[in-house]
């Protein structure tokens, strides 16, 4: 008898950008403890998976050069650690991953995170496994830090590493413009260079997450625009100066405010709305202080299957530096 080969299944998952982001010390096992306010962005990469008898992973897209696709390749990992959860077989877990991505590669926007958790929802489905959302967050928790906001999406406040979410109740759609930088920052040397600032002197530290909290349940962007806040800002400077270049710029095209978006070099501006955005956008097109620009709102879903009924596909309007 023929064995039926599933379709392959497709998940789209957002980017993140953190709203807030109080970093505490350094813990002894190597990571920071954390006080964050993700917000998951519709800049989006797309993760396909397929049965096959060629596994590995494809790249296509944004920074697609830079992206390993041996095992080193985060939704790689991903595969591996799903099989080994559910105890699969190695000649039972023969997938091609297929990566197009939209999500800036090093760019603090979470990625590589994305991609992982979009692989492990698509595999559930080309499995058929019984696994619930939360058990997934378990396995994502130990492939990087983001990897569980990946799955939710929408607007959470993360503790612990990062890892630890509890949905934040967000009334109003934000909009964004986003600044790519010309090459990426490694996370954990921003997280180094914090450490080192912290040894010489006393940078200033955000204060308590509570105010973000309430200007997300009031919706209003202006409250917002006063609040956001990253305690990595400093080290994603210190190691990319021309950063300040940049949030001056974005704020000067009109928009609210600007922050660097986790480790950076993303810098992301959010805007009073979709028309300010766009106009924003074209001004900071112009301005040579990076290199792409795209708008983008927030919060969206997490990672979901691409064609299913609810899927409307919306594509936002992309501006190009
Ligand atoms: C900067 C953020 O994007 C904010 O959301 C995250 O904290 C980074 O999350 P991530 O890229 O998933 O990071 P992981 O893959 O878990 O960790 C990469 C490295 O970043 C540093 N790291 C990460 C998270 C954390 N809470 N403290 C850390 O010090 C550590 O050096 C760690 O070895
Ligand atoms: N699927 C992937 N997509 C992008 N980068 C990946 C992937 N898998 C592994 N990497 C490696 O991980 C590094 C960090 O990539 P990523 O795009 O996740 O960074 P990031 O967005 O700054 O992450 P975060 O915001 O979670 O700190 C890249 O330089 C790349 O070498």
């Amino acid at each position: 008898m023929l064995a039926v080969v599933p379709p392959p299944v497709t998940v789209r998952v957002p980017s993140k950008i953190n709203l807030h982001l109080a970093v505490g010390d350094l813990r002894e096992d190597g990571y920071h403890e954390l006080v964050t306010v993700f917000q998951a962005l519709s800049l989006a990469d797309e993760v396909t998976v397929a049965v096959t008898d060629d596994p590995g992973v494809e790249v296509y897209g944004e920074g697609e050069k830079s992206v390993p696709t041996g095992a080193n390749n985060l939704a790689w990992r991903a595969v591996q650690a799903l099989a080994a959860h559910v105890g699969r077989a190695e000649s039972d877990s023969k997938v091609r991953v297929v990566l197009r991505k939209g999500i800036p590669v090093a760019g603090g926007m979470a990625g590589g995170s994305a991609d992982a958790a979009a692989t492990l929802v698509g595999l559930a489905s080309l499995w058929k496994l019984e696994i619930t959302r939360d058990e997934l967050a378990d396995i994502a928790a130990k492939l990087g830090s983001d990897v569980p906001f990946a799955l939710y999406g929408g607007t959470a406040l993360g503790t612990g590493r990062g890892e630890r979410l509890v949905p934040v109740l967000s009334r109003h759609t934000f909009h964004w413009v986003l600044a790519f930088d010309q090459k990426g920052l490694s996370t954990p040397r921003v997280f180094t260079e914090l450490d080192r600032l912290r040894e010489e002197g006393d940078p200033p530290r955000i204060g308590s997450h509570a105010p973000v909290v309430e200007a997300l349940a009031s919706g209003d962007p202006r409250q917002l625009a006063l609040l956001l806040g990253n305690d990595l800002q400093a080290a994603a400077v210190s190691l990319r100066p021309g950063l300040r270049r940049t949030l001056r710029a974005g704020v000067n095209a009109g928009a609210l405010a600007g922050t660097v978006s986790g480790s950076g070099p993303t810098c992301a501006f959010l805007c009073e709305d979709a028309e300010t955005a766009l106009e924003v956008a074209a001004e900071l097109s112009g301005a040579g202080v990076c290199r792409t620009v795209r708008v983008a709102h927030g919060p969206v879903p997490g990672a979901r299957m691409v064609g299913g009924e609810n899927d409307h596909r919306p594509v936002p309007p992309q501006v190009h530096a």
